[in-house]
């Protein structure tokens, strides 16, 4: 078990099994995107930990760009998600959306309004998590490492309040 500010977390999920989660993306990815160039959208802060693992795994042509939006406060997401770094470059780009984790919803409906908004050729959404009991907005993911229960996370790239991201595991808030 361990501490970070004020809350305990115990270990949820391993070193192993996120490396056999990004693995698994990647190869769905390079099956479906033979002879093409995809961009990688890192969804900041979160994200970077999974984009610097997925494209180690990723063996064909690809760019990586970055986007920031915030939408948690402390353990609670909020409805009002902002766009803080803008998406240039992508007009007519094969995109895939790269998340740490999809939880409501709400930042990666911000995310494809932007990207339709860009005009981009393609899109899809690749998470290494998703809490499918949190998720109610339309759009389909295409690319799901490890699907997880409604309890907040922090580890490999996933913070609470600021610390916890450089965590190579990933562990789940424990109930009092
Ligand atoms: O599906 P949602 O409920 O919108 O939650 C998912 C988002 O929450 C986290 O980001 P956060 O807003 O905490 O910013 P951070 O990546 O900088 O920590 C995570 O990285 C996702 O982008
Ligand atoms: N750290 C963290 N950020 C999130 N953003 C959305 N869900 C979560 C979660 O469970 N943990």
């Amino acid at each position: 078990m361990i501490k970070i500010h004020d809350l305990f977390f115990k270990p949820f999920i391993s070193k192993q099994e996120i490396a056999e989660a990004v693995k698994k993306i990647a190869s769905q990815i390079e099956e479906d995107y033979q002879g093409k160039t995809p961009v990688f959208l890192g969804v900041l802060n979160g994200a970077f930990a999974f984009v610097a693992a997925l494209s180690k795994e990723y063996t064909g042509d690809c760019e990586i760009e970055f986007t920031k939006l915030s939408s948690y406060q402390g353990t609670q997401s909020t409805k009002a998600v902002q766009s803080l770094i803008g998406v240039e470059n992508l007009r007519g780009r094969d995109v895939i959306v790269l998340e740490d984790i999809v939880d409501t919803g709400h930042t990666l409906t911000k995310i494809i309004e932007i990207l339709k908004e860009e005009e981009v050729a393609s899109f899809k959404i690749a998470t290494l998590f998703y809490k499918p009991e949190a998720y109610h907005e339309a759009h389909t993911l295409d690319y799901i490492g490890i699907k997880i229960p409604n309890k907040f996370i922090v580890g490999f790239g996933l913070d609470y309040d600021g610390l916890g991201r450089n965590l190579p595991e990933v562990y789940q808030l424990k109930e009092k």
